[in-house]
C-alpha cells in the first residue's frame, strides 16, 4: 500500500509541503523498510527520538516526532504534540478507517475482557455472523488463529488487522494500557463496554482514580451512533454509568439493581448452578449457564444487553449463552479418576481471586487447596490481600513461582515466605510444577485444587518437570498416576 504524505496528512488535519509517497508507518526503527514513515515515541523505556538516525539508515523517508531535533537529519522532520495519539491517527487513515466496515465492539474493565468477548464471539457465531476476536488470549480473524503478545495490539498491528479482517463483527478487549497508549482510535466502537474496576495495575497506573479515567478513555471511542454498556456492580461502573448519562452518551447499565432500562436482571443463583432470571421488555427469561460463578452470570448480562442491542433475539441469545462452554484457563475443572477435581484459572487480582474463590467453595464438597504466586515487576501492593483472601476460602494454601518478569528468584521467593508467615494454612513451593504435583498427590475424593493466575498462558521460568502450562503438569501427573496405578493393578493381579 502507497500513499502520498500530503494525502494522509491532510486526513487527519496536518500539514505537508512535501511531495513524498510512503508505504507504510513504522513506530519501532529496528523494523523500518525502505519508504516508511517513523513515528518516535517517547516510551518508558527508552526515547524513540533517539533512534531517529537509525530509522533514516534503515530507509525511513519522513520523521514524525514530538520533540525538537538535536541533529539535522536528511529526510523531512515534522514535530507534533503527541507522537502516540498522531500514530493511532495516522495508522487509523492509513488503512482506510478500517472500523466502518464493522460493526465493532470494545471491552473494558479490570476482570471479565477475555470472557465476555468469547460469549460475545459465541453468540454471533453461534447465530451464524463472521466475527474476529482480539484479546489476551490470542487472535482469531478471518476464522484464524493466531497468537497474541498483547491484549491490545499496538495501533499499527490493530489497525492492520482489523483492515484486513473480513468478518462482520470485531470483538476486541481493550487494555487500560492500550487506552492510556492511543492503541485504539477515535470513532471505533459500535459497543463500547464496561465489566468493572476494582484494584490491578497501580504499578503502571499509580491510583485508581488515573487506572479510571484511562477506561473511560474507551467511550471517546465511540462511533457517533455507538453506544456504552456499563456494568454497574462495582461503585466505579456506578459512577461511569452517572457520567456518561450526564454526558447525554447513550448507555446502558447492567448489575443487580433495576433501573430505567427494558432489560434487566431480576434475579439469580449461583449455586449449585449459575442462573440467570431477565426481564426483557416485560418478558421473563431464565438462562442456564454452564460455567459457574457470580462472575460469569454478570458477564453474561452484558454480553445479552449487547447481543439484543445488536438485533438478536432473546431465544438466539439464550441458546448461546446457555451452550458456551467457557473462554480458555477460565475456570477450567478437569476431573480426576478418584473423584477429586482441579480447577485452572485466570484470576490475579483480590476481585478476580474471591469471585474464583467462592465459586470453587461450591463446586468442591470437602477440603479446597489452592496455589498461585505473582508476576514480578507487577503491582506488588496487592499482594498480601491476595494471599489473606485464598487463607480465607482455602484450607491449604501453596504460594509458588509465577514469571519473574526479570526480578531475582531469590527475592520473589523470599517475599512470598514474608506473605507466608501470619498464616498456618500458607506454604510455599516455590517450583510451580512442584507444587502442583504435591497438591494433586494429597487430593481425596470431593476435594478440590485451584491453581491460579497463569490461566492458559505458558511458563515463562523452568521448572523440575518438562511442561509448558498448568493444565499440561496436572494432567501428566494424572496420566503418570494412571500408569503408576495400572503397573500396581497388574503386579498385585499376578501376584
Ligand atoms: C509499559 C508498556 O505498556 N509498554 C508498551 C509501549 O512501549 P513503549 O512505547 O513505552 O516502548 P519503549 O520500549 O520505551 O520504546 C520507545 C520507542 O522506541 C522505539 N525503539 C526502541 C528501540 C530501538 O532500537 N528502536 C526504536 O525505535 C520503540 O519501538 C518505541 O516506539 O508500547 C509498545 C508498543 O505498543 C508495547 O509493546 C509496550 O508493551 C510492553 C511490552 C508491555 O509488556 N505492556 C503490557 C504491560 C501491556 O500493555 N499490557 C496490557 C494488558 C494489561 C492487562 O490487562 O493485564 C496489554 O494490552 O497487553
Ligand atoms: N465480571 C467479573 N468480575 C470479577 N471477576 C471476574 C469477572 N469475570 C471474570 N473474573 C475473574 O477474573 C479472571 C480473569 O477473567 P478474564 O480473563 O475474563 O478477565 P480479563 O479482564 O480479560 O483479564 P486480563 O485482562 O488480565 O486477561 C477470571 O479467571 C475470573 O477469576
Amino acid at each position: 500500500m502507497k500513499i502520498a504524505l500530503k494525502k494522509l496528512f491532510q486526513q487527519i488535519g496536518l500539514l505537508c509541503d512535501e511531495d513524498i509517497e510512503i508505504n507504510g508507518i513504522e513506530f519501532d526503527s529496528r523494523k523500518i523498510n525502505e519508504g516508511n514513515l517513523f513515528v518516535a515515541i517517547s516510551g518508558h523505556i527508552s526515547d524513540g527520538h533517539t533512534f531517529i538516525q537509525a530509522a533514516v539508515d534503515n530507509g525511513a523517508v519522513a520523521i514524525i516526532g514530538e520533540k525538537e531535533l538535536k541533529k539535522e537529519v536528511s529526510v523531512p522532520y515534522y514535530q507534533v504534540e503527541n507522537s502516540r495519539s498522531l500514530l493511532s491517527k495516522l495508522a487509523n487513515a492509513f488503512f482506510q478507517e478500517p472500523q466502518y466496515k464493522h460493526k465493532m465492539i470494545g471491552i473494558t474493565g479490570t476482570n471479565g475482557k477475555t470472557t465476555s468477548a468469547y460469549m460475545l464471539h459465541h453468540i454471533l457465531t453461534s447465530n451464524g455472523k463472521t466475527a474476529s476476536l482480539i484479546g489476551t488470549v490470542g487472535y482469531i480473524i478471518n476464522g484464524e488463529q493466531h497468537e497474541s503478545s498483547l491484549t491490545t495490539p499496538d495501533a499499527i498491528t490493530l489497525q492492520k488487522m482489523i483492515f484486513e479482517s473480513k468478518d462482520e463483527y470485531v470483538v476486541m478487549e481493550v487494555s487500560s494500557h492500550g487506552l492510556d497508549q492511543y492503541r485504539v482510535a477515535c470513532q471505533m466502537f459500535d459497543y463500547a463496554l464496561f465489566t468493572n474496576l476494582t484494584h490491578e495495575h497501580l504499578d503502571y497506573h499509580l491510583d485508581l482514580e488515573t487506572y479510571y479515567q484511562s477506561k473511560k478513555k474507551l467511550f471517546n471511542c465511540l462511533k457517533t451512533e455507538g453506544k456504552a454498556i456499563v456494568g454497574t456492580y462495582t461503585h466505579w461502573g456506578e459512577r461511569l454509568y452517572r457520567e456518561l448519562y450526564n454526558e447525554k452518551i447513550p448507555v446502558f447499565s447492567y448489575g443487580q439493581k433495576k433501573r430505567r432500562e427494558n432489560i434487566y436482571l431480576k434475579s439469580y443463583t449461583s449455586t449449585p448452578t449459575a442462573t440467570l432470571i431477565v426481564q426483557d421488555h416485560g418478558e421473563e427469561y431464565q438462562i442456564h449457564m454452564k460455567i459457574p460463578g457470580k462472575h460469569n452470570l454478570l458477564n453474561a448480562l452484558g454480553s445479552y444487553i449487547c447481543a439484543r442491542d445488536i438485533g438478536f433475539s432473546p431465544g438466539e441469545v439464550i441458546y448461546a449463552l446457555e451452550k458456551f462452554e467457557g473462554a480458555p484457563g477460565r475456570f477450567e475443572q478437569i476431573l480426576t479418576p478418584i473423584g477429586s477435581k482441579v480447577i485452572i484459572d485466570y484470576a490475579h487480582t483480590p476481585d478476580g481471586l474471591s469471585h474464583a474463590l467462592e465459586t470453587a467453595t461450591y463446586c468442591i464438597n470437602n477440603d479446597l487447596y489452592h496455589i498461585f504466586g505473582f508476576r514480578g515487576n507487577r503491582d506488588r501492593s496487592k499482594r498480601k490481600e491476595m494471599v489473606e483472601i485464598s487463607q480465607k476460602y482455602c484450607n491449604h494454601v501453596y504460594l509458588t513461582l509465577d514469571d519473574l518478569n526479570g526480578i531475582e528468584e531469590e527475592l520473589m521467593v523470599k517475599e512470598l515466605f514474608e506473605l507466608s508467615k501470619p498464616y498456618a494454612n500458607v506454604t510455599v513451593i516455590k517450583d510451580r510444577s512442584e507444587a502442583i504435583y504435591q497438591a494433586i498427590g494429597l487430593l481425596q475424593n470431593g476435594d478440590g485444587l485451584i491453581i491460579t493466575g497463569k490461566g492458559p498462558e505458558k511458563y515463562n521460568e523452568q521448572y523440575t518437570y518438562p511442561t509448558l502450562t498448568d493444565k499440561e503438569t496436572v494432567l501428566r501427573f494424572l496420566q503418570e498416576s494412571i500408569i503408576y496405578d495400572e503397573k500396581y493393578h497388574n503386579q498385585e493381579q499376578q501376584r
